[in-house]
């Protein structure tokens, strides 16, 4: 396929106007496969579960699709050559395993259209607008993530890493997972503007013919986690011609309101947002710690907030401010996909009926 710049520029417009205006992404993979009992304290994390339990990863998909995703993003977050190498997988098994990452989540899709057409789903004959369309991301973690020690949330990693190490880490994880049937790559929990800048001169360099998306993450609200600014490296992603959406993933949901106005002062395309639950990953123990003082802005089902209220109320601020995206990450749940996909179908049927 010839993505030309017309067509790039039209995929997700397409896409969102497919889906009634918003799109809804799926939730937490890697925390939703641990609730379902994997043990990701390995340094593949959820890409573990590609060689020990693919039929989780299948399921988890499946859990995000019937909940109302239309984009569902596969399990290749911890997926690399250099990583599965580490654990005394051949090249060609390594990359085998990225590749199933994807055809995983095809499976899914699937499935899922399958029981679609076969069941009594109301949105196949309403005639409405429908949110059936589902698109398949390829995930690309950070070279932070590769670390296995939580540095996607410092995105330090010193001066002997340059854009060349980083575009060479990432090179043929990025041509293997261009060609494998994903509809687009997901650049997730970029933590600096090297990084961002290494995705885009890579896309670029290999000429990679399907579209991206760049999401950020943020503990500040103001900058990524770095410290790098969210202007420059939203920049980064809104001059790259495959880029057809930016964003901010993993990043407490109080700060999300503030980086969709930034991020909308450098770009007009569309905005993607999927915060996690508002708790913190201690990258040593591999555990998520909910700070008191933070505890009423989380999502936490055992925080009292549930999740349709959470959703009703955020999803309308974030909207406002810009975004068309909507998803979760790390330790949000099919239940909180499933309440956002309401709050946005309440909200198109209001402008419908107005
Ligand atoms: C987004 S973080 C929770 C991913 C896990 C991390 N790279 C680790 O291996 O500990
Ligand atoms: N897509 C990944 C992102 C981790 S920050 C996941 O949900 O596990
Ligand atoms: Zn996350």
């Amino acid at each position: 396929m010839d993505l030309g710049s017309e067509k790039t520029s039209s995929f997700m417009s397409d896409f969102l106007e497919k889906c009634g205006g918003c799109a809804v992404l799926d939730g937490g993979f890697a925390t939703e496969l641990e609730r379902h009992g994997a043990d990701l304290n390995d340094p593949l994390w959820s890409a573990k579960c590609l060689v020990s339990s693919p039929h989780l990863v299948r399921r988890v998909h499946l859990d995000y699709l019937d909940a109302g995703a239309n984009i569902i993003i596969t399990a290749s977050y911890q997926a690399t050559i250099q990583g599965f190498e580490a654990k005394g997988f051949s090249k060609e098994e390594a990359k085998a395993l990225l590749r199933k990452s994807v055809e995983i989540a095809i499976e899914a899709r699937e499935i899922y259209y399958d029981k679609c057409t076969k069941g009594s789903w109301e949105f196949v004959d309403t005639g409405k607008p429908s949110r059936h369309p589902v698109l398949v991301a390829a995930s690309v973690g950070s070279y932070g993530a590769y670390l296995a020690d939580g540095s996607e949330y410092s995105g330090n990693y010193g001066d002997a890493v340059t854009l060349e190490t980083l575009k060479d880490f990432h090179r043929e994880r990025v041509q293997i997972l261009a060609n494998s049937g994903a509809d687009l790559i997901a650049f997730e929990t970029t933590p600096n503007k090297l990084e961002a800048k290494a995705y885009a001169e890579l896309l670029e360099e290999e000429a990679i013919d399907i579209p991206a998306w760049f999401t950020f993450a943020s503990k500040d609200g103001i900058n990524v986690v770095s410290g790098d600014s969210i202007f420059e490296c939203s920049s980064i992603a809104n001059a790259c011609k495959q880029v057809v959406a930016v964003g901010i993933n993993c990043t407490p949901p109080r700060f999300i309101q503030g980086l969709i106005s930034s991020i909308r002062k450098v770009t007009s395309k569309p905005i993607v947002i999927y915060p996690n639950s508002g708790e913190t990953y201690d990258g040593q123990s591999k555990q998520w710690i909910v700070s008191v003082l933070l505890y009423e802005y989380t999502v936490l089902p055992s925080s009292g907030r549930v999740d349709e209220e959470f959703a009703e109320i955020v999803i309308e601020k974030w909207r406002e401010a810009g975004a068309s995206l909507f998803g979760g990450c790390c330790r949000t749940t099919p239940n909180t996909i499933r309440a956002i996909s309401k709050a946005l179908s309440n909200k198109s049927s209001a402008v419908n009926y107005a």
